[in-house]
């Protein structure tokens, strides 16, 4: 076997560390390693319980069809870990101040933790310090204690939660022993209409989905309350994108004045349209802030002409 090590291996330097890919509120994350789909089987199980974020941490070099080649590699990168030699491992994540717990699942491998998520422990180490860890495993008939002892010796300064263990025997009962467990930490499904969620919109432009958050307003509600809606949007004096939503909506009380900036979402009360701003406007008494698109979101309005958009929940 050649190149097996990872020692000489080019990792590169392109993004820092991935986002994940929010679905729930975050309150919950679960990483994973998998080589045969064992370990990721559980891990899906746990992610659609929770409706919580889940991200696979994956090797650079990826792993040997062949069972024996991958006897080899694995025995050869644990000795070299024991050198103090990681695998490189594609997958890194900036932070994880805003999970409560994170669930790290892994196969066992020669009775200890696969080693693409030792080297994710050992480079997240300093990140993960104070946070609940619940470790879960796959193994044929291992069990999880060495592992265990393992990631703890990687975050001594973090928490561990009860583990789970499912062996080839005890996968095909993997949705109750998942459940139970769950159960038995405290997590529950996360909860998608709390109020910040429900001021979110999806707006879909093409092939692009971005996101904006409405403001908590009459005229705001309103709109929401037409979710999902389909628009051409028109474009007007090269800085705005514009619709008339039929029947107007209502203003009644809400808050008037505006000073628009790229990104805002207000209505302009005389004419009843909203108007999408991708460039600064002139301040009016008669625009009504309804929201702001997110981060750079605003990109995707630029194009000239209109644009046939999506807005849902
Ligand atoms: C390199 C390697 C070493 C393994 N060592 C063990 C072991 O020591 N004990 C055990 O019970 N199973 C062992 N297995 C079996 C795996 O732990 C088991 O098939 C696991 O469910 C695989 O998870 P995955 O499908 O997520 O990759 C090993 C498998 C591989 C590929």
């Amino acid at each position: 076997a050649c190149g097996s090590s990872g020692d000489d291996s080019f990792v590169p330097d392109e993004e820092p560390g991935m986002s994940v890919d929010s679905v729930g509120n975050g309150r919950y994350l679960v990483l994973y390693s998998s080589r045969s789909g064992n370990t990721e089987k559980v891990a899906r199980q746990i992610s659609t319980i929770l409706h919580c974020d889940i991200l696979e941490v994956e090797p650079v070099t990826a792993y040997e069809e062949d069972y024996n080649a991958m006897l080899d590699r694995a025995s050869e990168e644990l000795a070299a870990i024991d050198r103090g030699n990681y695998p490189a491992i594609a997958t890194s994540v900036d932070g994880f101040d805003k999970y409560d717990l994170i669930f790290i699942g892994y196969p066992i491998w020669y009775g200890r933790m696969a080693t693409p998520m030792q080297a994710f422990l050992h480079e997240h180490a300093s990140k993960l310090e104070g946070k609940r860890v619940a470790l879960f495993a796959t193994s044929g008939s291992s069990g999880i204690s060495t592992s265990a002892n393992e990631a703890r010796g990687f975050c001594p300064q973090a928490t561990f939660t009860e583990t789970l263990l499912l062996t080839s025997s005890g996968l095909a009962q993997m949705e109750s022993r998942v459940a139970t467990w769950l159960e038995g930490l405290g997590a529950n499904r996360e909860e998608e209409e709390d109020e910040v969620s429900s001021l979110k919109v999806k707006i879909t432009v093409g092939e692009r989905t971005v996101t904006a958050t409405m403001e908590d307003n009459v005229t705001a509600k309103a709109f929401l309350a037409r979710l999902p809606l389909e628009v051409e949007l028109s474009d007007y004096a090269g800085a705005e994108k514009i619709f008339y939503p039929s029947p107007k909506l209502s203003t009644e009380g809400a808050p008037r004045g505006g000073n628009p900036t790229a990104g805002s979402i207000m209505l302009y009360e005389p004419w009843g349209n909203v108007a999408i701003f991708y460039k600064s406007g002139s301040a009016s008494n008669s625009l009504i802030p309804m929201g702001r698109v997110d981060g750079d979101g605003i990109e995707v309005f630029r194009e000239s002409g209109s644009l046939r958009v999506k807005f849902e929940r």
